[in-house]
């Protein structure tokens, strides 16, 4: 990776984390983009900030705990009040893929807890429409075959990932190539109707905003279709 992309992540990280506030339940994302954020808040802790961090992964829920970040169990709390975390792409309609990392399943989930999830990427994350990335969808091991087969149908290509690779959760990842990915919305209750499918890495309708770095500015795009720079 350039430094510059670096640069990128580091400065929309560092932006999101001015975002949070005291007292705040933080769900905190998975991926090299959401590590540098998750720095950025244990420096914060470090200096008096008090909040409670759900984390979306194993992973993260270890570095939390080395930057003494404290963490609370998502289910014992009603919501969570704001998130940030990375994506593989985006558009400027915030649609997302997310899963990259294989945390898609826990990283949707704390974000439908969440009123505010912010979303931080270095500028090649940005497309016109989504599919470039192939989407990654969970799915039941002892249903893989079949879901394989029932993805055909719809026109994309998967591969299991790995060796497998298995989640947090438990499961394995099939990465499709749906080529461009013309209707996310459509396609996503496509995907969930599935028999076997667990989740997928279609974000929509979840995203509040997206830090973009982009040289050393943030552009800021929100969900009503506007954008600035930080
Ligand atoms: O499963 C992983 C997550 O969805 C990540 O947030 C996503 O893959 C982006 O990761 P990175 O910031 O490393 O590009």
């Amino acid at each position: 990776m350039s430094s510059s992309t670096e640069q990128e992540k580091k400065n929309a990280a560092r932006e999101a984390v001015k975002l949070i506030r005291d007292h705040q339940v933080v769900g905190l994302g998975t991926g090299s983009t959401a590590v540098l954020a998750i720095h950025e808040i244990g420096e914060r802790v470090r200096q008096g900030l008090v909040i409670q961090g759900v984390p979306t992964s194993n992973s993260t829920a270890a570095l939390a705990r080395e930057l003494s970040i404290p963490l609370v169990d998502i289910n014992s709390v009603a919501h969570i009040d704001i998130t940030i975390d990375g994506a593989d792409e985006f558009t400027k309609e915030l649609h997302l893929i997310k899963g990259g990392g294989g945390a898609l399943l826990r990283e949707k989930i704390v974000a439908v807890k969440t009123l505010q999830e912010v979303i931080i990427a270095d500028a090649s994350k940005y497309v016109e429409r989504l599919g470039r990335f192939r989407l990654p969808v969970e799915v039941i091991p002892f249903a893989s075959g079949y879901v394989l087969h029932e993805l055909e149908k719809l026109n994309g290509k998967g591969e299991v990932r790995g060796a497998p690779f298995v989640t947090d959760e438990g499961n394995y990842i099939i990465d499709v190539d749906f080529k461009t990915i013309e209707d996310p919305v459509r396609l996503s209750a496509r995907l969930k109707n599935i028999t076997g499918v667990v989740e997928h890495g279609l974000f929509t309708g979840l995203a509040e905003r997206v830090l973009m770095g982009t040289g050393d500015k943030v552009q800021v795009f929100l969900k009503q279709n506007s954008t600035f720079t930080a």
